[in-house]
């Protein structure tokens, strides 16, 4: 099948417990939760996001026509290195293009497939490491994985009611809005009060890379 891509990046992976990792970034265009317009914001499941995903106008992005072009692409973003692959595929939602083509060829590339999703459909069985961030409002199917990271506060999500999924990490990621700051101490006030859950920053953000 072809992949809908809207940006494609090398940065370093700036959330959750594999921070800090040389990363080639894939963000599929088109989400299940929100339009991606503006004007649809506030009548979307997910609300708060920080991300264009719509279209494939940004930089390294395009339509693929199958897995073979999509990895070549990826792997010059990389660069000749065989140790270390990492590629993250995130989107908008990037379960709604992965498929076992697409994974296989980045395996055979010797890629580690790291995946952002909402969950709220499976995660393909293949994949190297599942992070899973839950939307209120959303009914999340793909309750297991490698790191749950929870964008927090939202209305209508305690992290006590999510301390029994089945993940290796319970990472809470606070929200990046207006009230950036008192959404930061919040968090923390959250980790010393509950310790299933530790703390992660967006520090892409922070360092100022994509
Ligand atoms: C843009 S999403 C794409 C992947 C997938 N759709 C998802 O929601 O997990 C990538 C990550 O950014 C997080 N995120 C989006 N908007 C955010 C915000 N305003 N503050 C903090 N994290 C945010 C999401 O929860 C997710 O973990
Ligand atoms: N550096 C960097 N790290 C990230 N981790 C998750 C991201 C995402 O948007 O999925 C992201 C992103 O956009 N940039
Ligand atoms: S589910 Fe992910 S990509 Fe979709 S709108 Fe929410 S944060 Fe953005
Ligand atoms: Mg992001």
């Amino acid at each position: 099948m072809s992949y809908a891509v809207k940006e494609m990046f090398l940065t370093l992976q700036g959330e959750g417990v594999q921070a800090g990792r040389r990363a080639v970034f894939v963000r599929f265009a088109g989400c299940n939760l929100w339009s991606g317009r503006e004007q649809d914001r506030a009548s979307a499941i997910c609300r708060f996001c920080d991300t264009d995903f719509v279209g494939v106008d940004g930089l390294g992005g395009g339509r693929f026509a199958g897995a073979a072009a999509l990895v070549s692409a990826v792997e010059a973003f990389w660069g000749e290195s065989r140790s270390e692959r990492f590629v993250v595929l995130t989107g908008g939602e990037p379960m709604l293009q992965v498929d076992d083509a697409l994974v296989d060829a980045l395996h055979a590339a010797d890629f580690f497939i790291a995946i952002e999703s909402n969950g709220t459909l499976a995660a393909h069985p293949r994949l190297d490491w599942i992070c899973i961030s839950p939307k209120a409002g959303s009914e999340v199917v793909q309750r297991a994985g490698d790191e749950l990271k929870l964008v927090w506060p939202q209305a209508g999500l305690d992290p006590v009611d999510l301390e029994d999924w089945d993940f290796r990490h319970h990472l809470l990621q606070p929200l990046d809005d207006p009230q950036a700051d008192a959404h930061r101490e919040a968090c923390i006030a959250q980790v010393l009060e509950r310790p299933r859950w530790r703390l992660t920053l967006q520090t892409h953000k922070m360092l100022g890379l994509r």
